[in-house]
């Protein structure tokens, strides 16, 4: 894979966090299909209700694979399962197209406009980077996040392009590390079927089959790997059964850490 040249790793770690400093100042209008905040309660020695202070909070899940492998639907129905046991939950996606930087990257994406490829995978990075002060607030609070795509896309798609893989994870060091990746798994031929793709930038089988391979180099051990080809309503079962020992984890007060 090539390197980055003209732009080194530092100037990529400065972006990073002045971005970070910066947007996050800003007004946000996170996507989402339900808001909940205020703090958890649970029950003391006696049965009384107390605040929930000793770390409790929502439980960072995200979706990832190749685009058309079933990960909106698959976000949507996992919102629908933990509000119905009554976890607080919001459903996010990245990236977040309501934000400025958000517009750039839908415009990019919609061959509107052009950008050096090294340029767009930062204002990725910097998608994920606004939207990061909020995203700890709302786990704090006990909201648990269901999130569509994350930095593992930022690393798959722009190294797929030949950009250094270093170099791809650098601007995402430090932001939040999910709880829990679900992979949903699926041949590019097979995700080029269902329902053929539009004329997004990204959407071509040979591309496609490359982000694939870049996944594979990504993955760890601790990613859960779902047969993205079964149907819809197996693929949920598996995931209802994977996420709730994580949402309980949390709720326990397991610590929440970085990237990467
Ligand atoms: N398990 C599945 N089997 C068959 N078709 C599916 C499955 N999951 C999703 N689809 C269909 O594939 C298309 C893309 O699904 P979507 O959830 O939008 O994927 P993504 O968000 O990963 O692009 C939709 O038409 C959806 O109905
Ligand atoms: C989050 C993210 C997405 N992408 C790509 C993946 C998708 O092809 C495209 C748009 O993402 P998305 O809107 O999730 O598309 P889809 O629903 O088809 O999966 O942006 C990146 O290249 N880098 C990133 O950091």
């Amino acid at each position: 894979m090539k390197c980055a040249s003209s732009f080194t790793f530092s100037k990529a770690l400065n972006f990073g966090s002045l971005a970070a400093r910066s947007l996050n100042s800003c007004i946000i209008f996170p996507l989402k299909c339900s808001i909940r905040t205020g703090r958890m309660e649970s029950n003391d020695n006696n049965g009384n209700l107390k605040d929930n202070d000793g770390g409790s909070r929502g439980a960072f899940i995200v979706l990832e694979g190749l685009d058309r492998s079933g990960k909106t639907s698959q976000s949507s129905k996992l919102l629908s399962f933990l509000e119905g046991l009554g976890h607080p939950t919001e459903l996010w996606r990245f990236p977040d197209r309501t934000t400025s930087i958000g517009q750039m990257i839908s415009a990019y994406l919609s061959n509107q406009s052009q950008l050096d490829d090294h340029t767009i995978h930062l204002l990725y990075s910097a998608n994920r980077w606004e939207k990061s002060s909020l995203m700890e607030t709302q786990l704090k609070s006990g909201t648990t996040l269901v999130v569509d795509r994350y930095s593992y896309s930022g690393v798959a798609f722009s190294s797929a392009k030949g950009l250094d893989f270093e170099w791809c994870k650098a601007p995402e060091i430090g932001l939040l590390a999910p709880d829990l990746v679900l992979y949903l798994d699926i041949p590019p031929e097979k995700a080029a079927e269902r329902g053929g793709y539009g004329g997004e930038r990204y959407e071509k089988l040979e591309f496609q089959r490359k982000v694939a391979e870049c996944y594979q180099a990504l993955r760890d051990p601790s990613w859960k790997i779902i047969d993205g080809c079964q149907p819809m309503e197996e693929i949920q079962k598996q995931l209802q059964e994977i996420v709730l020992d994580h949402v309980s984890a949390c709720k326990k007060g397991r610590p929440l850490s970085h990237l990467w």
